[in-house]
């Protein structure tokens, strides 16, 4: 057979998953692995952990900088008047069947609320900023309603003299929780606020990078933040503690349970992350926030079991836990249902969406990378016949 010159051009270099492969610059968030550290805009996570509030890291991260004062009253008055849930929306939800998974009712009321958008096409920095406060100021009256529905209970009005971390848990248990359980929430959305090219947020701007609309983008991250490789793992970190059990002894039967998970092959949940090799820059933040949970509902046994587990997990593949670990039990702890964890995930994350959107509209360039065939070689109908 003569080689044609196709034969003789050098195999591209493949890197699965792009990992490793830098595709673009940001300005939005830095992940640092070597120092283990993650900064948004320039402000290190922790900082903005312990002293800002969620509307203004959303901020930062959409205009680059913290707002001022007259900035944050307009934004959260912006934002605290786009939180009521339209009728449109609520029909919606109340068709779907309350076995639906709660990521799968989100993004289908999100797709849904685009829909209803007249302006939906407008792609103009203004109109998508317009667009990105009504999402984010209606998100969390989605996900808590859905909860509520599923628990047999009916929607609640938000409340205007509430922030929107406050205003979240009001509106999912018709009751303001004393401050550590507002503060621990609070801590966990701005931690997951961001984190530059992760899969879902490549998946907006993927989405984007073909001049869709802001709600095609969104939704599509959603469904992408959904796996449990992805954010899907906060609900399974739970799974598994559940399938470990809490109470007595539980060091011991996570030891048991992780022999008899790895043996199968199983990936452990909560554990690793694509960046972070050697441990994730907001752990120690959400673990902080998470043990002052345990002591406030009196729960040591929930401690026994993150730290059975984690250190079993060290021993044997010397493996880290991820921003997830931690969260799973903070939420489980709040009173959150397990299904509920990855979509206050999304709430937090369409900060981080939104910018990404934003930022890739400025020089977009369509994303469409190249790949190697495989599959068989130029064959034809003809030969079928003969
Ligand atoms: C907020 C977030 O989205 S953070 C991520 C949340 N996801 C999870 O917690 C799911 C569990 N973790 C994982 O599946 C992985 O660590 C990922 C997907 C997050 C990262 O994966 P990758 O960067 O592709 O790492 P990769 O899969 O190559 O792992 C390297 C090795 O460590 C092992 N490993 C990595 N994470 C885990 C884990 N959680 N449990 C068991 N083994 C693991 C892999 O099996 C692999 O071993 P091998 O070389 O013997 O095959
Ligand atoms: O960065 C990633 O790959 C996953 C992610 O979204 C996060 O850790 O917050």
């Amino acid at each position: 057979m003569t080689q044609t010159p196709t034969d003789v051009r050098p195999v591209p270099e493949i890197r699965k998953g792009l990992a490793g492969v830098v595709v673009d610059t940001t300005a939005i968030s830095k992940v640092n692995p070597e120092t283990n550290s993650l900064l948004y805009r320039g402000y290190p996570v922790q900082e903005l952990a312990a002293a800002a509030s969620v509307e203004e890291v959303t901020w930062l991260l959409w205009h680059g900088e913290l707002p001022t004062a007259s900035q944050l009253a307009h934004f959260s008055d912006q934002e605290r008047a786009g939180r009521a849930m339209p009728d449109a929306i609520k029909i919606v939800i109340d068709e779907l069947p309350l076995n639906a998974h709660p990521m799968d009712v989100l993004r289908t009321a999100v797709s849904a609320y685009g829909a209803l958008d007249p302006t939906a096409d407008d792609s103009s920095r203004e109109a998508n900023l317009d667009k990105a406060v009504g999402l984010f100021a209606l998100t969390p009256g989605i996900v808590a309603y859905d909860q509520r529905r599923r628990r047999g209970e009916g929607l609640i009005a938000p409340r205007a003299d509430l922030d929107f971390a406050a205003n979240f848990l009001w509106m999912t248990f018709g009751e303001v929780p004393d401050e550590v359980v507002v503060d621990a929430f609070r801590v966990s959305l701005i931690l997951y606020a961001e984190h530059s090219f992760n899969a879902s947020t490549f998946t907006a701007r993927v989405i984007s990078s073909t001049l869709s609309d802001y709600y095609s983008a969104v939704t599509g991250a959603i469904g992408a933040l959904k796996g449990p490789l992805h954010g899907g793992a906060n609900e399974a970190v739970l799974h598994t503690f559940d399938e470990i059990g809490f109470g007595d002894d539980a060091a011991a039967r996570a030891e048991d349970w992780l022999a008899r998970a790895l043996a199968e092959r199983r990936k452990i949940m909560g554990f690793g992350h694509r960046v972070y090799k050697n441990g994730d820059s907001r752990v120690p933040t959400m673990y902080a926030a998470l043990l002052r949970l345990i002591d406030y509902y009196d729960r040591p046994d929930v401690l026994e079991l993150y730290q059975g587990l984690e250190q079993a997990m060290t021993r044997r593949k010397d493996i880290k836990p991820n921003l997830d670990y931690p969260s799973g039990p903070a939420y489980h702890l709040m009173g959150f249902d397990t299904l509920t964890f990855t979509p206050i995930f999304v709430a937090a994350r369409i900060a981080g969406w939104t910018a990404h959107v934003l930022e890739q509209l400025e020089s977009n360039a369509l994303i469409r990378p190249l790949s190697l065939y495989q599959g068989p070689d130029e064959r034809h109908l003809l030969a079928r016949a003969s």
